[in-house]
């Protein structure tokens, strides 16, 4: 897997991410939704450097140029809910580009640290062929982006894989490299060094679904 690590990096990115993790900032969701949107459209720009090009003839009033323009068919899929905000950076770059939407989240069992993956709701275009950009912005144990991806293998084989998050933690990393093919392409942030008993990333930032969108009731 390619592995593409920004935290090494001093750039804007790590101020949006230190926004999202401090524990005053993040109460405010508009902000928390917005630094991932805003994460979502830098990713959005590094990948956009990997894809293929070709060479297209702009008329502008005075003249004619030419330009290499994106050549690729770009599908976004993000899992729901917190990939939401990133799936909107991602689409503020890749504005043709088509959607799919899934839903995973923890089914928790007896114990807080037993819970398994539920993917209910897929909505998706034909993949074949295609440029896949699956999003979520915690990469955890790396459960939710592999049962996911699961979900999505009917709906064809896409030409090439680029995994969109904001934070990960080493062993989702370990585990989604020993899924996926050796092509496939992981955008990340920042990437943590563990995960607690519960399978939160330390020092992470909390729960990204509830600090976008409002604490849920267990079910
Ligand atoms: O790598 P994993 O261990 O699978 O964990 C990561 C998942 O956890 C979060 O979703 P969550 O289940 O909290 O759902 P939510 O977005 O509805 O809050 C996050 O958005 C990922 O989907
Ligand atoms: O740290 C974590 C792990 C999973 N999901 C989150 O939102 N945060
Ligand atoms: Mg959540």
């Amino acid at each position: 897997m390619h592995i593409h690590n920004f935290s090494n990096q001093n750039t804007i990115l790590n101020t949006f991410i230190s926004e999202m993790r401090d524990v005053n900032i993040q109460k405010d969701s508009m902000r928390f939704r917005r630094n991932i949107e805003r994460i979502g459209e830098i990713l959005g720009y590094e990948l956009s450097k990997t894809l293929s090009y070709k060479p297209t003839t702009i008329n502008t009033p005075l003249g004619v140029c030419n330009i290499e323009k994106i050549d690729n068919d770009v599908v976004l899929c993000s899992i729901l809910r917190a990939g939401v905000p990133l799936h909107d950076g991602l689409l503020n770059y890749f504005d043709k580009a088509e959607n799919a939407f899934i839903s995973a989240y923890r089914h928790h069992k007896e114990k807080p640290e037993n819970f398994e993956i539920i993917v209910e709701y897929l909505a998706c275009p034909n993949l074949e062929n295609k440029t896949l950009i699956l999003a979520d912005p915690m990469l955890a144990t790396g459960q939710s982006m592999v049962a996911t991806f699961e979900a999505l293998k009917p709906f064809g084989k896409p030409k090439n894989i680029h995994l969109v998050s904001v934070i990960a933690a080493q062993e989702g990393i370990n585990y989604i490299e020993n899924y996926f093919e050796k092509d496939t392409h992981l955008w990340v942030a920042t990437v943590d060094e563990k995960l607690n008993d519960k399978g939160y990333i330390i020092p992470g930032l909390g729960d990204a679904g509830d600090l976008a969108f409002g604490e849920k009731l267990q079910h």
